[in-house]
C-alpha cells in the first residue's frame, strides 16, 4: 500500500499554525494534491473555523458512547466504534477534516489516540496527502498516533525566543525518531526586514498579513482571505515546496 505523505505542523502557542494549515490544504487542493486528511490533533481544535466547515462530532467526544451506550443490532463494539469513527470526517470539497478533541483529564488523549492509532492506516488509504495541525509537545508522535512524518513543519515568530522555542521542538523532535532532514522552520508574521537566527532550514516567511487579522476579528474562515493577499501567496510557495519534498521522499 502506498501511503500518503504526511505534513505535520507544529509550534508553540499562538505562532499560527491553525492559520497556516488551513491555508496550506486549500492550497494544496487548488494544485490538485486531492483527497487530503486534515488531522486536528491541537487540543483547542478549531481548524474547521479556519476552513469554513462543521465539526459534529472529535474523536474525544465518542468516548462515553464508546463504551457505554448499547451498539445497533448485528454490530460489534469495535464495528460500532469504526462506523462512529468514520461518521467523525467532516468531508467537504478535495478534504476531510477529522478533530481529535479535548485532551482527557490530565491532558491524555489517550482514547482519541488509541482510537486513531488503530484506525489510521485503513483511514490512510485513498488519501494523498494527510496534513496535521498539532502542538509544541507533539505527543502525537510521542506516542505513535502518527507515524513518522515526512515532514515536520515547525512555525515560529521571528524573534530571538521563538527560534529558541522552534530549536528546542526539533531537539523534541529529533529525540522521538524523526530524522533533522526532515524538519522545517517557518517563519510567520514576517515583517520581512527580520534577520531569522536558527540553524533550522528555513522552507517559507509568511508575511504579516491584515486579511488573516480581519477575518478572526469578524469570525470568518481564513481561507476566505482574498487570493492575492501576502500570506496567501506565501503559502502557495510554501505548498509547492512541501509538495517537492514528498516526491523526493516518495510520496
Ligand atoms: N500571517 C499572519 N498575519 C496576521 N495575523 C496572523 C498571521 N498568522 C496568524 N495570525 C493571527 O495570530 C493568531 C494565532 O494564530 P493561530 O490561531 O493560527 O495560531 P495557533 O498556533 O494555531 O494557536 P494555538 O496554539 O492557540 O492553537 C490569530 O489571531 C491569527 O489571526
Amino acid at each position: 500500500m502506498i501511503r500518503p505523505c504526511t505534513v505535520v505542523i507544529s509550534g508553540k502557542g499562538g505562532t499560527g499554525k491553525t492559520t497556516i494549515a488551513s491555508l496550506l490544504i486549500d492550497a494544496l487542493i487548488a494544485a490538485g494534491k486531492r483527497p487530503i486528511l486534515a488531522v486536528d490533533a491541537d487540543p483547542n481544535a478549531n481548524l474547521h473555523e479556519a476552513l469554513g466547515i462543521a465539526l459534529t462530532e472529535t474523536l474525544g467526544s465518542m468516548r462515553e458512547e464508546a463504551f457505554t451506550r448499547s451498539i445497533p443490532p448485528g454490530m460489534d463494539r469495535t464495528g460500532y466504534v469504526r462506523y462512529r469513527f468514520r461518521r467523525a470526517l467532516a468531508e467537504a470539497e478535495g478534504y476531510d477534516l477529522l478533530a481529535m478533541g479535548r485532551p482527557e483529564g490530565s491532558g491524555c488523549y489517550c482514547f482519541p489516540n488509541a482510537l486513531l492509532t488503530e484506525c489510521i492506516e485503513t483511514l490512510e488509504r485513498g488519501y494523498r496527502l494527510v496534513v496535521v495541525d498539532s502542538e509544541a509537545g507533539m505527543e502525537h508522535i510521542a506516542r505513535g498516533t502518527i507515524q513518522s512524518p515526512k515532514v515536520l513543519l515547525i512555525v515560529s515568530d521571528p524573534g530571538a525566543r521563538g527560534m529558541r522555542t522552534a530549536g528546542r521542538i526539533r531537539d523534541l523532535a529529533e529525540s522521538l525518531g524523526l530524522s533533522r532532514e526532515r524538519i522545517f522552520l517557518v517563519v510567520n508574521r514576517d515583517r520581512g526586514d527580520d534577520t531569522i537566527e536558527s540553524d533550522l532550514p528555513l522552507i517559507a516567511r509568511i508575511p504579516e498579513d491584515p486579511g488573516i487579522g480581519e477575518a478572526d476579528l469578524a469570525g470568518t474562515p481564513i481561507v476566505g482571505i482574498p487570493q492575492n493577499s501576502p500570506a496567501r501567496a506565501a503559502v502557495r510557495d510554501l505548498a509547492a515546496r512541501l509538495v517537492e519534498e514528498c516526491a523526493r521522499r516518495g510520496e
